[in-house]
């Protein structure tokens, strides 16, 4: 039997697909070529299948996420027209996206519509509309910021953001409850609120002289709300590093504590939910 790639024995395992170049003896989990694909095919033989019920795809919720995906093309056309009111545009179009992010969350709890599917869908969006914002912002920094000034919060972020999605997988291949360790919290929530205010106030006075009047207090005006922007974009990098390293511990104390905090440990400052009661048939 064998669909999408997989190759399964009339009992059910899963057979080995020797890899290109490699002789079969030379395959091993001590290799570095296949050390992932051996690691992935024991895991599939060790669980148990679990029976997928339908998820709906296309909620409301879902549908202003990957809206706010395909406005990702449009910031980066509209972002380097010379047009003078393509800079606004580009604001409009960020902010929009950003109002998308608040909205689908809240729907999906108001109309409790909220699933697998949103859950991953959202927080990749994020960190990609984040980081393409950003790059931008980068290779064309509005005045007075130089290249200088934008290159480290860039830095931190996208590279917090790539680490992030590196743990997440890693927590949901663990294939233990660790993922629920990594599901996301109030701080990155705060994180990515604060940056995309950050950014989306820098968008907004760049190049607004064009709008706003050229004479030298409207510049000065621009420029100090430009350096606003950039500290709070700081403040959001701040929270990236530091929801980061809350995430980290969630998953150190899940690992190092599979059975729950013992008593007095420092993170065990929630009290342990209540069991529901067992029902009698
Ligand atoms: O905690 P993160 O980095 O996965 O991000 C949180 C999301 O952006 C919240 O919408």
């Amino acid at each position: 039997m064998s669909g999408r790639g997989i190759t399964r024995s009339p009992s059910g395992e899963i057979q080995r697909v020797p890899l290109l170049f490699t002789a079969p003896e030379q395959e091993s989990l001590d290799s570095p070529i296949d050390r992932r694909s051996d690691y992935y095919r024991q895991q599939a033989r060790q669980k148990k299948r679990v029976i997928q019920q339908p998820q709906p795809l296309m909620t409301l919720p879902n549908i202003l996420t990957f809206f706010r995906i395909v406005l990702i093309p449009v910031l980066c056309v509209l972002w380097f027209q010379p047009h003078q009111l393509a800079p606004i545009a580009c604001a409009v179009v960020f902010i929009t996206a950003a109002v998308t992010d608040w909205a689908d969350g809240y729907l999906a709890r108001k109309l409790k519509i909220t699933s697998a599917f949103g859950a991953f869908l959202d927080p990749v969006a994020d960190k990609i509309m984040v980081s393409t914002a950003l790059i931008l912002l980068a290779a064309t920094p509005p005045e007075p910021l130089s290249h200088k000034d934008m290159a480290a919060p860039v830095v931190i972020i996208i590279g917090r953001e790539i680490t992030m999605s590196a743990l997440r997988e890693w927590a949901a291949l663990s294939g233990s409850g660790a993922h629920k360790a990594v599901k996301v919290n109030s701080l990155g929530k705060w994180k990515t609120a604060l940056q995309m205010v950050g950014m989306s106030a820098m968008m907004t006075f760049r190049r607004a002289e064009y709008l706003l009047g050229n004479h030298d207090e409207m510049v000065r005006l621009i420029q100090l709300g430009t350096r606003m922007s950039l500290v709070i974009i700081w403040a959001g990098t701040f929270l990236a590093v530091w929801s980061l390293s809350n995430y980290m511990a969630n998953v150190w104390a899940y690992f190092r504590y599979p059975d729950g905090l013992p008593e007095g440990h420092p993170a065990a400052t929630k009290p342990p939910l209540p069991v529901p009661p067992k029902k009698t048939p």
